[in-house]
């Protein structure tokens, strides 16, 4: 389904406009100025926009630098009132695809359109192919427009070519394995492999042999010698996720890796040189498990000499829209849907749910509303109940002004606290606030903080809250 974007402050124009470039397979929204245009843009896909220049507020121009700066392959048509050549030239310079004069021709129109929406498809061809070359991933697959994402693809950019060790941090679902992938992508060792291991799903007894090898005899059942992964990634990049669960006495000789560059097979006493560049990920709090001296100080600063976070997706804003219209169209292709369009309340509830599984959970949710789907809308009740309640989120505070203010500062502060993973001093300094103050709002809304113990949360299907204090996790 290609989409294009109408923007025109009269509305008579919009609909001739509509009229000529309709066809099957074919979505046409309308948006009235510039930053309606630009408010639709940020929560869904197009692939072609055609603006006029002169509308109030926020103008053609305008709205083309805009466009350019944010979305830089999007091809936008100017329409221009007269065949003036300034104007023309001007919405070229500015990034433009083309221009159309009025009074326009149905033809004309018709054409450039055409043209347009082949050469955005050759390139997303183009680029999709490129990234299959030059292996799976690249930084398109990450989507994110929010400021918070959008430092974390500069610094990825930035650092993607230097040989230093990046710590990536986060919760769960929020992008660190995309986050690696796409470091390993952007720099000189991406001709080599990027050897991924999972430190929390390999039992201890064996992640020592997994990483560096064994000798043959090393242990019962070491039949032949076996190289490592560590030695496997020679030349490339190793991605050590769940490294907060990496064992102490593993955590020395990845040190000495990092340190002298050799790695040693179990049961073996010669030193082999390896050339490896590592990034490690948690989604715990490692500074806090080098305190309770779970976790070695040292190796903590060797890994930690760029540290990326990936926010968590109830604090990326206008992504969770966005997010939504790409995974709804990546599985609309895969299941072979023409699943397009999305229910407003279903919108409302995803832009409220604070998605605790992060993008995982966005993804799975959509994934399953397409797979669900009667038709090309999805509904409500194709998406999961617990996040469907949501959608009346803000109707169900009612009550006084000053009830419904508890209520929202209430959410802001278990927001900053979960982000903070329920630690006080991150949280106070989240929201611009001292820890006094913090406390004192903690304590009338009878919120934990960490130092009572792992605080989990739980939302019931209505929206409330409920922590749960723990030893583990
Ligand atoms: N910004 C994003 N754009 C598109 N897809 C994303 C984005 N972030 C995450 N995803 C998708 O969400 C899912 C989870 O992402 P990923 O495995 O990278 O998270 P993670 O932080 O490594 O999770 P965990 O800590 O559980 O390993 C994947 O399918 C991934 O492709």
């Amino acid at each position: 389904m290609e989409r294009i974007l109408i923007v025109d402050d009269d509305s008579g124009i919009r609909s001739e406009l509509v009229s000529i470039v309709s066809s099957p397979g074919r979505e046409i929204i309308e948006a009235s100025d510039g930053s309606e245009a630009l408010q639709v843009l940020e929560s869904e896909m197009f692939d072609l926009i055609l603006s006029d220049v002169r509308m109030p507020g926020m103008d053609g121009f305008e709205l083309l630098a805009e466009i350019r700066q944010r979305w830089t392959n999007l091809p936008v048509i100017i329409i221009t009132a007269f065949a003036s050549t300034d104007t023309a030239v001007q919405a070229l310079r500015g990034g433009a695809y083309d221009y159309i004069t009025k009074p326009f021709s149905i033809d004309d129109i018709r054409n450039i359109v055409s043209h347009a929406l082949e050469a955005n498809r050759l390139f997303n061809e183009v680029s999709y192919l490129k990234g299959r070359l030059g292996e799976r991933y690249s930084m398109d697959n990450i989507i994110g427009q929010c400021p918070a994402m959008q430092k974390v693809f500069d610094t990825i950019m930035r650092v993607a070519k230097a040989p230093c060790n990046i710590l990536i941090t986060g919760e769960s679902g929020t992008g660190k394995d995309l986050a690696a992938q796409a470091i390993h992508e952007y720099s000189s060792r991406s001709q080599n492999h990027l050897v991924t291991i999972d430190c929390g799903s390999i039992p201890e007894g064996l992640l020592e042999s997994e990483l560096f090898g064994h000798v043959k005899g090393a242990f019962t059942g070491a039949v032949s010698e076996k190289e490592g992964l560590v030695q496997s990634a020679n030349g490339g990049t190793i991605f050590l996720d769940e490294i907060g669960d990496m064992p102490l006495s593993l955590q020395v000789k990845l040190l000495r890796l990092i340190q002298n560059r050799h790695v040693q097979k179990v049961g073996s006493t010669k030193r082999e040189q390896v050339d490896v560049r590592i990034l490690a990920a948690t989604n715990a709090n490692l500074a806090e498990k080098v305190r309770n001296k779970q976790f070695r100080e040292d190796l903590f600063y060797r890994l930690n000499v760029v540290e990326i976070h990936l926010p968590p997706l109830r604090s990326r804003g206008g992504d969770v829209l966005l997010l939504m219209s790409y995974f709804l169209k990546r599985y609309s292709e895969a299941l072979g849907r023409e699943v397009c369009k999305v229910d407003e309340s279903v919108k409302r509830a995803f832009g409220k749910y604070p998605w605790p599984g992060n993008v995982r959970e966005l993804e799975n949710a959509v994934e399953r509303a397409v797979t669900l789907c009667d038709g090309s809308l999805i509904r409500l009740e194709d998406i999961p109940g617990n996040i469907a309640q949501w959608q009346n989120e803000s109707g169900a505070v009612s009550g006084t002004l000053s009830e419904r203010v508890d209520h929202f500062e209430k959410q802001c502060l278990i927001g900053a606290m979960e982000a903070e993973e329920f630690h006080a001093a991150g949280a106070a300094e989240r929201l611009g606030i001292s820890l006094a103050t913090l406390y004192r709002k903690l304590k009338k809304f009878d919120i934990p903080v960490a130092s009572t113990g792992i605080v989990e949360v739980e939302r019931s299907n209505t929206g409330q809250t409920q922590f749960t204090r723990g030893l583990k996790r």
